[in-house]
């Protein structure tokens, strides 16, 4: 089994005609195949506009909807791993931020919901409550492509190193975030953030914006490919466009082997500290 692959980042633009959207996906994707991505991945809504006014209207159950079936076609058509992006879930009377995980085969091998809800204020810059519409998810999930083990999460979920540490100690090598930063954090956290969970896990950190729109919520956009050194192998600007990777897992060992940080945690200090709260 091989450690290697070629990712394929693709950061499209999304509008307001749900067709639209995955017509121009399902577009990218050949485009995607054809210049050899193998691990294909879409951004965070890439269905719907990013807005908790829009999540009611686009959300679709899961793998019933439009979005599942072109996601399924798209993986098995190309014979690639097709990482869902994520897309407004409808299950029962709760919604969910969704990412889904396609083989070639075109079956559906993983799922995750997003645990960490955006829910942020801050005057003068963005004020945003996903939690006003959508519930959090309540587990981790992992798959296998080849022999690299990937953890998946969601944009805001980056933001919670116990999230990656978990992954990282569940044997990842490979997390993958399907996110769309905005204006006001984007500039100083997005590569920053990837960067620091690339670093303290010694792991790939694959992150997949949309393209900037004009008009509601502005997405930073800069889709990247962060090595486990902490070095980013592929960046996108902030237009519609793919940007590709090749990622070897191996290279995890390499790092982790070179600066042995995982044999060298002082758990007996901290096992009391990773569950305390803040007093204030
Ligand atoms: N879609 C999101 O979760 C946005 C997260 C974000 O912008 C942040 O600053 O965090």
């Amino acid at each position: 089994m091989s450690t290697k692959i070629r990712a394929a980042l693709i950061q499209c633009k999304v509008g307001k005609d749900r067709q639209e959207n995955l017509k121009n996906a399902s577009k990218l994707i050949a485009l995607a195949k054809e210049k050899g991505g193998e691990l294909i991945a879409l951004p965070e809504c890439f269905n719907s506009p990013y807005g908790t006014n829009f999540f009611n209207e686009y959300a679709e159950e899961i793998p019933n909807g439009p979005s599942s079936k072109m996601l399924s076609d798209s993986a098995k058509k190309h014979k690639i791993h097709l990482i869902g992006g994520t897309i407004p879930e409808k299950d029962g009377n709760k919604i969910y931020n969704t990412c889904t995980v396609w083989n070639p085969d075109g079956n559906m091998i993983a799922k995750y919901r997003k645990i960490h809800l955006f829910d942020i204020d801050i005057p003068g810059g963005i004020t945003f409550k996903e939690s006003d519409i959508l519930s959090a998810g309540n587990k981790m999930e992992t798959f296998l492509v080849k022999d690299i083990k990937i953890g998946l999460g969601i944009c805001y979920d980056m933001r919670f190193e116990e999230l990656a540490k978990l992954y990282r100690l569940s044997g990842c090598k490979l997390l993958i975030y399907p996110g769309a930063f905005n204006m006001t954090t984007g500039p100083m956290h997005w590569e920053l953030i990837q960067r620091s969970r690339a670093n303290d896990n010694q792991l790939y950190v694959v992150s997949i914006s949309p393209a900037r729109g004009e008009k509601g919520y502005i997405s930073w956009g800069h889709s990247q490919v962060t090595d486990p050194w902490g070095k980013v192998l592929a960046k996108a600007g902030h237009e519609e466009e793919i940007i590709y990777a090749d990622i070897d897992a191996n290279e995890c060992d390499k790092v982790r082997q070179q600066i042995p940080i995982e044999n060298q945690r002082r758990l007996d200090i901290y096992n009391t500290v990773s569950t305390c709260k803040s007093k204030i």
